[in-house]
């Protein structure tokens, strides 16, 4: 369970992004965080996963506290929280083998992971994903010779080879066509339900988080003020999710602040 408390994020000495946020996610639920450019979708999920660090507030994971770690406890819970790009993030030069692996080097020696000496099991575990995704035939190709669909499928491999606890996806289709996007978005459905594993995505595509994913958290400036059901997200919703300007909504709070 993902259960994130009062949460704040105040880059620099700027106004909070992310203002007193309050989410749960139980169990296996595909959830997609939609909202206008700005809204804080990114800074959320990186708070989860600590690229971003939290001003104040609680998340905690599966009954480990994230705010307050460091070092290699930091390092051993970020194993736990698989993430998936817009754009892809694979090294091109490196074959779709060696990208997948990579996400195993929080797992395996230093020494292991630069001969490539993958352990077995590992290499076992990597084959039964790509063949599950789709990819498996291109094991020994090199990442860049791959379309933005394949690229996507060795991402989220690479994800799931940590092992993780919940899996965390920024626009993962945005940089995908129509078609290829529905690909990867009917994909993370089913891994979710196949793996029992809590799916976060933060999507601009609304049909695509009405189709995909089984409740949306709307958010505006900071604050979650949707969350339920896709099929009761009505115009009514979208208006509030979606109207406004970040600038307006922020004069007024920086009125009333001084
Ligand atoms: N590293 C940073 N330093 C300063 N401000 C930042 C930083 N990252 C994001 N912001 C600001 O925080 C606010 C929220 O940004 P964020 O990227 O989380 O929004 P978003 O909803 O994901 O937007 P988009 O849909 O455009 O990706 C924006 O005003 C943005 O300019």
């Amino acid at each position: 369970m993902l259960k994130i408390t009062d949460l704040v994020k105040r880059y620099g000495g700027g106004e909070p992004v992310l203002k007193d946020l309050n989410l749960t996610i139980e169990g296996e639920s595909v959830v997609s965080i939609i909202g206008s450019s700005g809204a804080g979708k990114s800074t959320l999920l990186r708070c989860i996963n600590r690229l971003v660090e939290p001003t104040s507030g609680s998340i905690v994971l599966n009954g480990t506290e994230l705010t307050d770690l460091r070092g290699a406890k930091l390092r051993a819970a970020r194993r736990k929280i698989g993430m998936v790009f817009q754009g892809f993030n694979l090294v091109d030069r490196l074959t779709v083998m060696e990208n997948v692996q990579s996400g195993r080097l929080g797992y395996i020696s230093t020494y292991a992971a630069i001969m490539r000496r993958y352990p077995k099991k590992d290499i076992r575990r990597a084959f039964e994903l790509m063949e599950r995704v789709g990819i498996a035939q291109y094991a020994n190709v090199r990442a860049d010779q791959l379309s933005g669909g394949e690229r996507q499928r060795v991402g989220v491999v690479r994800a799931l080879m940590q092992d993780p606890e919940i899996l965390l996806a920024d626009e993962p289709t945005a940089s995908l066509d129509p078609k290829t996007s529905e690909q990867i978005m009917g994909l993370l459905r089913d891994l979710a339900g196949e793996l029992k594993l809590p799916v976060l995505i933060n999507i601009h595509n609304v049909t695509e988080a009405k189709q995909y994913t089984d409740r949306i958290v709307g958010m505006r400036y900071g604050r979650i003020i949707f969350d339920d059901l896709p099929t009761k997200l009505d115009q009514d919703a979208m208006d509030r999710i979606y109207s406004g300007s970040p600038h307006a909504d922020r004069g007024g709070e920086m009125k009333a602040a001084s």
